[in-house]
């Protein structure tokens, strides 16, 4: 199990070699879609994103994992004390000694971690939205900060589209186009796993938007899948696809050893909405992912797409 409450012991802490290991072991066991990306990446840049990763697992877990129901804002407080730590150098027990080293090689800003935790505080007093703005918020918290972290290791290659004439590359916004693809992934996050997340009392998709359709939060937390249910849906698979589409732009601004793994993450986890659609928006009984040889057969076209300018 992810060690999350770790006490530190008054022992010598892992050496940096020990700590990315078990970030690589980490990030492998809880997402493989992110992990086979990571393997795509140059061995520094990997190691740093399995570092990141850990944070951000064990973030997530203080309010979605097996210790969720010991944690208060004051866990929050001290989880945030110990990021501070980490920033300053210094790190207080096994995991952070990968972050700690990342640093030293990436200038990654303490702002995105900052306010994941603020994401993940939203997540302890609130399991209602009711507008799209309002679960944006969220959104960009616990997931366009990632982008945001990320990017600094992942590269902004300043040599791209530079030129003046280059209409497209003037209009882009590296920072933002990660934060749209951190919510792109959130947004089909969310539309996953609508019946786990109902399971637990919580409903992220907007309720101004439910009742446009028609549906109501009894239906949702009923796992009701009928005309409605998929109208709602596509609605918001649709939206989700958008976020997907503003990110692509971005990735041609990432160093050209990032590109490959960001065009293989986005669409391994962009086809979880046509997996949805496939099982025709029952998300309720399925549980909506991408089969291995699928998943394997995204990389030589992500490869491609990659070499596009
Ligand atoms: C290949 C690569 C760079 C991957 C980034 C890996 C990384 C550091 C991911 C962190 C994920 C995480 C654990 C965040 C904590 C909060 C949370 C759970 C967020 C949701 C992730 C889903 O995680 P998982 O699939 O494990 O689901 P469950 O928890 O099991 O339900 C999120 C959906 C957020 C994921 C957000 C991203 C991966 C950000 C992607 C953006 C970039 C890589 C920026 C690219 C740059 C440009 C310019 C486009
Ligand atoms: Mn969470």
């Amino acid at each position: 199990m992810l060690q999350l409450s770790y006490s530190p012991r008054m022992r010598t802490l892992a050496s940096q070699s020990e700590a990315y290991e078990y970030c690589r072991q980490i990030t492998a066991k809880y997402s493989k879609t992110f992990y086979l990306g990571t393997l795509l990446m140059p061995e520094e840049k990997r190691r740093a994103i399995w570092a990141i990763y850990v944070w951000c697992r064990r973030t997530d877990e203080l309010v979605d994992g097996p210790q969720a129901r010991l944690t208060t804002p004051e866990t929050l407080d001290r989880w945030e004390q110990q990021l501070e730590s980490v920033f300053a150098g210094q790190a207080i027990d096994d995991p952070d000694v990968a972050l700690v080293d990342t640093l030293q090689r990436f200038p990654l800003d303490i702002q995105p971690f900052r306010d994941m935790i603020a994401g993940q505080r939203m997540d302890l007093y609130r399991s209602r939205y009711e507008t799209f703005e309002e679960l944006k918020l969220y959104c960009y918290r616990v997931a366009g900060t990632v982008g945001l972290m990320t990017s600094p290791v992942l590269g902004v290659d300043s040599s791209v589209g530079r030129a003046p004439w280059d209409w497209q590359q003037a209009a882009c916004n590296p920072a933002e186009e990660a934060i749209a693809l951190g919510i792109a992934n959130q947004l089909t996050n969310i539309l996953r796993d609508v019946g786990e997340d109902a399971q637990r009392g919580r409903i992220y998709l907007p309720l101004e938007e439910l009742a446009l359709f028609d549906y109501t939060e009894e239906d949702l937390l009923n796992g009701v899948v009928d005309d409605r249910w998929r109208e709602l849906m596509r609605f918001q698979i649709q939206r989700a696809r958008k976020f997907f589409t503003e990110s692509e732009k971005g990735i041609r601004s990432l160093s050209p050893d990032s590109r490959w793994p960001v065009w293989a993450a986005l669409m391994l986890y962009q086809g979880i909405l046509d997996v949805i659609e496939q099982n025709q928006y029952d998300v309720f009984s399925t549980r909506a992912y991408v089969p291995k040889p699928q998943k394997l057969l995204t990389l030589p076209i992500a490869w491609l797409r990659a070499q596009a300018l």
